[in-house]
């Protein structure tokens, strides 16, 4: 696999906070990969999404470098669409679905609206929203949490981005919901060859599907590898807890045995 960007020495500061919310980040992006990050909250995975995004906020701090393969950042929105935990705060609450999805579509692609219409139909069905016909009309109110997070979906793939970054985007949602977004996301960027970054606190979510994991600490990567090699021989004392926290008996093992 090629790569798509190598992050190097990456530290990132947000205003006048005393301490880094990312610590000298060594790692690479490949193309058209499921990348995992993990870590518990505050191990700064967002902030390494927005770096990536080129959405921190102005104050903040960043050295290091994010080597592109295209010789530049990616566009957010174009190149590099993003899906957050509360669709609400990604989603318009007084568009329609159809508005907000051809919207993305038309601003990026240069569609006309009759063109983006159709197409965010045909996105909306995508994401398998049912009667998307009639989804279109409806506002994100009238949508169940699991449904809005398939509008979001929707309205990041519009423009077809070749990057999709899922911020926590199952973690408001309840098990059954959850499992069948990740296996939409999974399915999705597969079928359209992009790469996905999914972020998440759930090592056991992440291990289902990602090809590999990132395990972030405290603002440092404290190790990444093939999601198989990381779960079964984890290099550090921290990983090897943060498997054993999941391996209850509410939980199923994250590798079965006689997984490769
Ligand atoms: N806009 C901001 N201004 C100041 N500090 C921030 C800002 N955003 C995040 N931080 C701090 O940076 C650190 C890393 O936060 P970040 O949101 O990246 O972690 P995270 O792993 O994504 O956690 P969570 O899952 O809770 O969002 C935390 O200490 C957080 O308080």
């Amino acid at each position: 696999m090629s790569t798509l960007c190598e992050i190097r020495g990456v530290s990132v500061t947000y205003g006048k906070q005393p301490t880094p919310a990312l610590r000298n980040v060594d790692l690479d992006i490949f193309k058209g990969e499921r990348l995992a990050i993990i870590g518990e909250s505050g191990s700064g995975k967002s902030t390494l999404a927005r770096a990536l995004a080129g959405l921190l906020p102005p104050a903040s701090k960043v050295t290091g470098d994010m080597r592109w393969s295209m010789g530049r950042p990616p566009q957010p929105g174009r190149d590099l669409g993003f899906v957050f935990q509360d669709p609400s705060s990604s989603l318009n609450p007084v568009l329609t679905i159809g508005e907000q999805v051809a919207e993305g579509a038309k601003r990026h692609l240069g569609l006309t609206w009759n063109i983006a219409y159709v197409r965010a139909r045909e996105m909306l069905e995508h994401v398998r929203i049912p009667q998307a016909a009639r989804a279109m009309k409806a506002f994100p109110h009238q949508l169940s949490g699991g449904q809005r997070q398939r509008v979001a979906i929707a309205a990041a793939l519009a423009a077809k981005p070749g990057i999709l970054i899922a911020d926590e985007a199952t973690s408001a949602l309840d098990m059954v919901v959850q499992t069948e977004i990740v296996s939409l996301l999974g399915e999705l960027v597969r079928e359209a060859g992009m790469t996905l970054i999914f972020i998440t606190h759930d090592i056991a979510l992440a291990s289902g599907f990602a090809d590999r994991v990132a395990i972030f600490k405290d603002g440092s990567l404290i190790e990444a590898g093939l999601t198989g090699t990381v779960l079964t021989a984890p290099g550090s004392a921290y990983t090897k807890a943060l498997i054993a926290s999941h391996r209850d008996l509410n939980t199923p093992p994250l590798i079965r045995e006689g997984a490769s």
